[in-house]
Parts: C-alpha cells; structure tokens; sequence
C-alpha cells in the first residue's frame, strides 16, 4: 500500500513536468560541458596576457564545478545552474573574470541577460546560456592548474583562500556533502523533489523573500532521510512535516555527520530557523527569514503534517493545493518593476529582490503581517517588459499605509549602491476583488490556466515583439525554449520560432486593420483575433507547438 502511495507521488511528479526529459538532460550537459571549454580557452587567454612561461600556459586550466539543485538532481525545467569556476593563482576576479571571461561569454550567441553581482555575499555572474538560466560565481585556488577532479576537500587548498574563496567554495562543498550524507540518494531526491514543489505551491519557497531557499530544504529534507534510512517516498514526506512543524525552532537543525561533533548552543543565533551548512566551518545557512514568514512557513508545516500524519489518508494532491492568496487576504501591496528592454529587466528586478528584506520589515513594522508572496507575475496589459509582485496584508487590518512614503524609503535604498541605471518601481494598495477576475492568481503555477495576465518565469526566454506599426501592440513572443504558453483570451499572444514570421503576421494585422479601419479596442481585438487564426490555419508548421497551433487553427 505504501509502495503504492509512493509510486503515484512519483506519477504526480512526473505529470506536474518536474522530472526533466532526457532532451532537457542532455541540453544541461551540453551547456556546461561548452561553459567548461569556454573557461578553459579564458584560462589560456589570460596566461599569456600575463605573459606566463609557455610551458606554464600549456599546463595551465581552469574548470566549472556544478553544484545546487542541478548537482543534487532535483531541478525542474525552470531551475537555474549554479556553477562554480574554479581558476589558476594569477586569474583575478575584478579583473580576469568580471572583464575577461565577461565579455567572451557576452560575446557568445547562446548567451543572453548576462549581468556581473559584483557586491553580493558570494560575487556572480548571471546569465542565460541557450535559454537556461546560470548562477556562475568564482574562485581561485594556489595552484597552476586546476582539473576537472579537483578535491575540494583538500585542506591545502582551502587554507589562505579569503571569506569570499570561503563562501563560493561552500556551495559545492556543502552539497557534496548532503550526498554523502543522505543514505539513499534517489529516495532523498524524490522527496526534495516533492518537497521543493509543496513550498512553491504554499508560497514559503524563496530566500529573497524571507522563506525557505533550496539549500535549506535539502538539508532539512537530508536530516528527515537519514533519521530513519528504510523509510518509503511516502513516508518520508509524512516525517517531513511532522518533524519540522514540531520541532522546538530555534533549535539548530544539523545533519548527523561522523566528522563533525560540534555541538550548537541555540542562543548562539538569532535566527528564527536555524539549519546548519553540512560543512566546514559549519556555518548556518544564510536566511531572511523574518517574524511573520516565519509564522508562515510553520502554519504551512503545520498543514502539511495534518493532511499527512494518518498515511493511509494522505491526499499529496491536497496538500499541493496553491496557497488561496485572495481569500486569506482583502488588501496586497502591489510592486511593479519594469523596465524598457527585457535584457535590462532581469538585472533590475534581481536587485530589487535582493532588497526586499527592508521592505519585507518596514511592512511587517507598519501593518504587523505581511506574506510576501515569492510568485512573480507580468502585467500583459504593460507594453513595457515587466514584472509585478503581489504581496497579502493583514486581513481586518484597517490601517491606512502611507505609500507614498513607504515607497520613498524602499527607493531610497535601492537607489543606494546600484550600478545600473535606475529603472521603473511602484509601490500600489490593490484590494483582493481587483485580483479576484484574474482567477490564475489562486491557482498560480497549476497548468493550464487562462488569464489576461501570467505568471512570469525569469528562466523563460519570452522575448515580446512589438508591432512595427500598431502602437504598444505585442504581436507575439520569440521563444528559444522550445515550450509552448499561450494567453488564451481573445487576443492571444503567440510564440513564434522566428523574428520573420512574427513580421509576417505584423504585416498582415496592420494591413487588414487598416483596409477595415476599426478602432474601437474590442472589435479591433476580435478582428485580429480572427485573422490570427486564419493565418494560423495556412501558417500552422511555423509555430513552436504544432498540436497549440492545430488547436487555434481549428477555432
Ligand atoms: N542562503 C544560503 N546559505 C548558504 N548557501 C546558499 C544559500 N543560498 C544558496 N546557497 C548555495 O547556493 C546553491 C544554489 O542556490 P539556489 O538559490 O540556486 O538554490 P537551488 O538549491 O539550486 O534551488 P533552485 O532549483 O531554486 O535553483 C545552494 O545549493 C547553496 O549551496
Ligand atoms: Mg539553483
Ligand atoms: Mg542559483
């Protein structure tokens, strides 16, 4: 029976695409197999600028390490890939790989929104590589050079590397470690799976908004494997939320490690969850966990262990049940961002969320709860490239909020320190009947759903096409990702394989709307509604979903 219950949680998995396709495997490779070369042709570059011996230039190399959820093989379609590049002694990072390795990969086709993270905790780039989303920051070790096997482990390496060698290195460290750690590495990948898919649904998924982050669900998710080693799939998830919605917080959660017998005085943090890197120096995981998220996340625990604790009753598809945002809560802060070009975008709104934990507080300080939903949504009504956050307040609290001022300070200290040029955000009230018509925001992230606006997915390559000749009106969408999203209104947007055919239907639009010389927006959209789909039906081959396109066509 458990067998059972364990095998359709795996279904669901599967079905919900959260198993990638080998397609999708091979594509990952692929795209870190050609980061490694391009690290390694950096590597030489740089050697002989530096105008090393050549034999020092032959011996030389550099290497990317994967680590993340991509290296514990528990990534989703729309995971990033966090990678590590590992260099020589002489390649220096404000030089050589913010500058030098930076401008070979923009100058590469497959790379796109790169952007440098020079001032974060652990120094980045962020780019897109064939349309995946990577996380690549950097680190140098003594030595000349450094292979694909390096033991990242080897106190000889680790000694005299700097706080920031220390951080980037941990990440790689701390998930070899959770491996090594975890007695059943594919039962523990299946639950993290399942785990990391409950958070996102409940909203209690991500760092920057003060939840759980995907490093401290593979921790917590690695502790409840290896309290009990023969467990199933299902049983896992019961333990997962029982031990954690009872556990005695803030008491430090530590994965049982036989290297490390180093016990934790709770008083020595201040945080409210506490969960310790499984490696040295043993750190806490960085966390933004505030008062109220932090309510949040153990109501959500707490739910979870009710529809889980008789097993023979659980419903996993219950407790995936999208968090019910505009019933819970009558007012939400809106927080709109944007941007004029979508390559400018990505770089904007990571800094911005990289500062929500002050507006996070100031909220929590003015209205006493806020739920700071970590979903991101695009206004398709905007012709500009943007993305909007919806954050509930506390229900029956009348209080009124001097935006303005709040959005004062919160511009005050994005303002401050950003190397960009300072784009667009609005801080709105929007009360829960607004967002009521948009029935998606209840069932974010569930397939299928048919709205005027969508979820937005930073690793989605949708790149708007403006009409060349009606004003602020997106002809469709440039994909590179092969997936297939439409807006199934009356007026859809549609995703084109190439800039030419989306030009074709431009024309096409401009040219009949023109010759009928409608202006009136509703019967303007019918009209170019109908002669999509005409030039769908003789067109259907030039769209990316070909069974999508049969749909319309039929229309
Ligand atoms: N708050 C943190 N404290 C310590 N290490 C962190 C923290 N956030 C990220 N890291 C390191 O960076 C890695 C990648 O982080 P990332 O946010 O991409 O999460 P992830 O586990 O890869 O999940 P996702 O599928 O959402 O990308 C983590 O596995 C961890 O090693
Ligand atoms: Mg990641
Ligand atoms: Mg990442």
């Amino acid at each position: 029976m458990e067998d059972e219950r364990s095998r359709s949680i795996l279904q669901l998995m599967v079905k919900e695409g959260l198993v990638p396709s080998p397609e999708e495997e091979e594509k990952r490779k692929n795209v870190v197999e050609q980061l490694k070369k391009i690290v390694m042709a950096w590597v030489k570059r740089v050697a002989w600028q530096r105008l090393l011996p050549r034999q020092d230039i032959a011996a030389t190399s550099a290497t990317v390490l994967t680590y993340g959820s991509y290296a514990l093989g528990v990534h989703g379609p729309e995971s990033d890939i966090d990678a590590l590049c590992i260099g020589p002694y002489f390649a220096t990072m404000a030089e050589d790989f913010f500058v030098v390795l930076y401008s070979m990969l923009k100058s590469r086709p497959e790379v796109s929104e790169i952007h440098c993270v020079q001032d974060a905790k652990v120094p980045l780039m962020r780019f897109k590589f064939d349309g995946i989303s990577m996380d690549l920051p950097y680190t140098r070790l003594k030595v000349l050079a450094v292979t694909e096997n390096v033991d990242i482990f080897n106190p000889f390496f680790l000694s005299d590397i700097g706080e920031t060698g220390w951080k980037s290195l941990s990440g790689v460290r701390a998930n070899k470690r959770i491996c090594q750690l975890v007695p059943n590495l594919e039962k523990f990948q299946s639950m993290l799976r399942c785990v990391k898919l409950w958070a996102k649904r409940r909203g209690v998924y991500g760092n920057l908004n003060g939840f759980l982050g995907g490093v401290h669900l593979a921790i917590l998710a690695a502790f409840v494997c290896q309290c009990d080693p023969n467990a199933s799939l299902s049983a896992l998830i019961s333990n997962f939320f029982k031990t954690f919605a009872l556990w005695p917080w803030p008491t430090p959660v530590v994965l049982r490690d036989g290297m490390s017998q180093h016990t934790i005085n709770p008083t020595e943090t201040q945080l409210f969850m506490p969960i310790r890197l499984p490696c040295n120096p043993y750190e806490y995981c960085r966390c933004n966990i505030t008062k109220n998220t932090f309510y949040k996340i153990r109501a959500e625990l707490l739910r979870g262990h009710n529809l889980t604790k008789d097993l023979l009753k659980s419903d996993f598809d219950n407790i995936l049940e999208p968090f019910p945002y505009t019933q819970t809560y009558t007012r939400f802060v809106k927080i709109f961002v944007s941007a004029s070009k979508q390559d400018e975008l990505g770089d904007w709104v990571g800094w911005i969320k990289s500062r929500f934990r002050c507006l996070i507080l100031k909220l929590e300080e003015v209205q006493g709860l806020c739920d700071p939903n970590p979903a991101e949504y695009i206004d398709l009504d905007v012709a500009e490239p943007n993305v909007v956050f919806y954050w509930g307040l506390q229900p029956g609290k009348t209080n009124v909020i001097d935006i303005e001022s709040l959005r004062e300070d919160f511009w005050r200290n994005i303002s401050n320190g950003y190397q960009g040029l300072l784009r667009r955000m609005e801080l709105s009230i929007v009360q829960a009947s607004q967002l009521a018509k948009y029935a998606q925001f209840d069932t974010l992230s569930r397939k299928g759903t048919k709205a005027s606006w969508k979820m937005s997915d930073c690793n989605q390559q949708r790149i708007p096409i403006y009409s060349q000749h009606l004003p602020h009106y997106v002809v469709g969408y440039l994909s590179t990702n092969g997936d297939s999203e439409y807006r199934s209104a009356g007026d859809a947007p549609l995703k084109f394989k190439t800039q030419s055919m989306a030009a074709a239907l431009d024309n096409e639009l401009t040219q009949q709307t023109y010759n009928a010389r409608c202006h009136k927006r509703k019967i303007m959209d019918n009209f170019i509604t109908s002669i999509k789909c005409k030039f769908l039906a003789s067109n259907p081959l030039l769209l990316i979903s070909e069974t999508e396109a049969a749909g319309v066509a039929k229309k």
